[in-house]
């Protein structure tokens, strides 16, 4: 076991040194350091406070289990100060760098078996232990599987982690919307009972899929879209067919940790006795088969950075198309989508909208699917929500993605627990007048059908026009709401210095460089929204607590991640 307390870190910015850039999160960029008085390489975390919305609870969690870990395969901070409006947090530097980052670079099509064994293994005992000491981590990823040069596996980031002992307000955070959607347990998104530890081994699922294929499943999907098919779907997992090259004990390590019911998840513990963990290896073949001959870190994620940034200004070129360079965004997409409310509540108002612009090509999937149900007898629409999963399961195994490309299906299907779920987030506007309005499309109305109509009737009065007016217009938005989402999509822009590498050096309180544009989170959320809200929507930010808002279809009530003051 390490115990760095023995060393006193400096909880002053200027006995740092900063170099280049090594990673970047959601509300952070990640650099290497030089700790002077220590003369000891380091990775220091800068959070620019002022960017993380109402989630300085999260921070300080973050913050604070970091510095109380203490498992070889957990990382754990070494120290965290305030410099200027930034939070740093100083942790031992992985030369390594993520497992995402490690495939990204030289396994896009994910890693062997026995390598998967190895790393998983060790995530497995990192949540072991963080579960028997009351941790649900909550953010399992191959973004937060960091390998050190040895090859040692430390799990990261406790950006949401949550404490199951705690009560009163932590405890209220078991019950909120956090984690990143691909990852994200079906419980979690639900929010109808809460969650627990088991939340983790359905992240740890998705983890041993994205480290089999390179990227996770429902990944080149928008957030509420993968809402929408984890709730839906049948669960991923490793194809007969498909998966050939991994074995049968990989294949029902993966099912029994992605049943929906967490209940029937195994536990951390129970888990780690799995058969296919009799596969794992040693550290140095870790490192020998997937570190050896990669360059450094810092020059692997400067060439990433490029790389994106080029099929960016590709894409551009290529489709000259707003819409389909912010799916290109979304494709790219690697992981953190917080669930902060004003995130969400944009979501839910533009998933319509995302997919009326959405292209030809999805459009001909979803028919081709209908097609495939008509064949067999069944009419899409009238399939029930769990037949049709289980149909989406049986007939298409690419991730179960091509099944719900057309929203307007998915929605004419959508369960009612998926609708609970959003009421969690949500005050869906429940109005019984809906009941005597026009059938929506001219057909009987499901629950969700009904729900669209309501909330579009509710965007509609808000417009100050007759309801009537609309009413005719399938589902369509109303006129003055398309221009705007469109402005959003066109809102997708890059700074001129978003791709620049600055060396920096830490000097106490003095300006330091904000976070830059972050390139690798092009799928989130959170950028695209928070761009969309600071440049093009100022008024998303008289959602305080408690205030109710229409926005798009949704009457939303934001009843909780009211900011608290923070102390670091
Ligand atoms: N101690 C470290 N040593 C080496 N690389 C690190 C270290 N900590 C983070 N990184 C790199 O920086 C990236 C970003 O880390 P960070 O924890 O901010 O974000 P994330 O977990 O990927 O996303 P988020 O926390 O926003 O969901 C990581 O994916 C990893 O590649």
């Amino acid at each position: 076991m390490e115990h760095p307390l023995e060393k006193r870190y400096p909880v002053n910015a200027k006995d740092y040194n900063l170099y280049e850039e090594i990673g970047e999160g959601v509300s952070a960029t990640v650099y290497r350091a030089l700790c002077s008085p220590l003369n000891e390489i380091v990775a220091i975390k800068v959070l620019d406070l002022e960017k993380c919305n109402n989630d300085l609870d999260g921070i300080r969690r973050e913050v604070q289990t970091m510095s109380l870990i203490d498992h070889p395969n957990v990382l754990r901070a070494h120290c965290s100060f305030t410099a200027g409006h930034n939070l740093w947090v100083v942790m031992p530097y992985m030369y390594g760098g993520s497992c995402l980052h490690i495939m990204k670079y030289a396994y896009p099509e994910g890693f062997e078996e026995p390598v998967i064994a190895t790393l998983l293994r060790e995530v497995l005992k990192a949540l072991v232990y963080l579960h028997t000491h009351g941790h649900i981590h909550r953010d399992v990823k191959a973004g937060n599987i960091l390998i050190d040069s040895n090859g040692a596996v430390k799990l990261a980031d406790y950006g949401v982690s949550a404490c199951m002992f705690d009560t009163g307000d932590r405890q209220r955070s078991r019950n909120t919307f956090v984690g990143t959607p691909c990852w994200m347990a079906p419980e979690v998104m639900q929010q109808l009972h809460g969650y627990d530890f088991k939340a983790d081994i359905w992240s740890f699922g998705i983890t041993a899929l994205e480290l089999a294929h390179g990227h996770a499943p429902f990944s080149k999907h928008p957030p509420m879209k993968v809402l929408l098919m984890t709730l839906q779907n049948a669960p991923p997992g490793l194809d007969y067919e498909r998966d050939k090259r991994f074995s049968k004990s990989f294949k029902d390590m993966v099912a029994t940790c992605l049943v929906k019911d967490p209940k029937k998840r195994p536990t951390s513990e129970k888990l780690l006795k799995h058969h296919f963990f009799k596969n794992a290896r040693t550290s140095d073949y870790l490192a020998y088969t997937i570190l050896h001959g990669l360059p450094p870190l810092g020059e692997r994620f400067r060439v990433l950075k490029t790389k994106e940034a080029d099929l960016l200004v590709q894409n551009k070129i290529l489709y000259e198309d707003k819409e389909q360079l912010s799916k290109q965004e979304y494709i790219r997409g690697v992981s953190a989508w917080n669930f902060d409310l004003e995130d969400l509540k944009s979501q839910a108002a533009l998933i319509q909208d995302y997919e009326e612009v959405s292209n030809a090509e999805e459009r001909d999937e979803s028919r081709k699917q209908r097609d495939r149900y008509n064949v067999v007898g069944l009419s899409a629409e009238r399939m029930s929500a769990e037949t049709a999963s289980n149909s989406i399961a049986a007939t298409n195994q690419e991730d179960g993605l091509s099944d719900l490309n057309d929203l307007e299906s998915s929605l004419a299907s959508f369960p009612i627990k998926p609708l609970q779920a959003l009421k969690g987030c949500f005050d869906i506007g429940e109005d019984d007048e809906c009941a005597n309005r026009p059938n929506w499309k001219g057909v009987i109305r499901s629950e969700s059908e009904q729900f669209i109509t309501m909330s579009s009737r509710a965007m509609d009065q808000d417009a100050g026009r007759n309801v009537d007016e609309n009413s005719g217009q399938s589902s369509s938005l109303p006129r003055q709401v398309i221009p705007e989402y469109k402005k959003f999509l066109s809102s997708l822009l890059i700074p001129d210095n978003a791709f620049s590498l600055k060396k920096v050096t830490g000097n106490g309180d003095r300006d330091f460089p904000q976070p830059k544009f972050q390139s690798e989170r092009n799928h989130s959320g959170p950028l695209l929204y928070r761009l969309r809200r600071e440049t093009n929507n100022p008024s998303s930010d008289d959602a305080s607590e408690g205030a109710v808002v229409r926005r798009g279809r949704f009457k939303v009530t934001a009843t909780d991640l009211s900011p608290k003051a923070m102390a670091v």
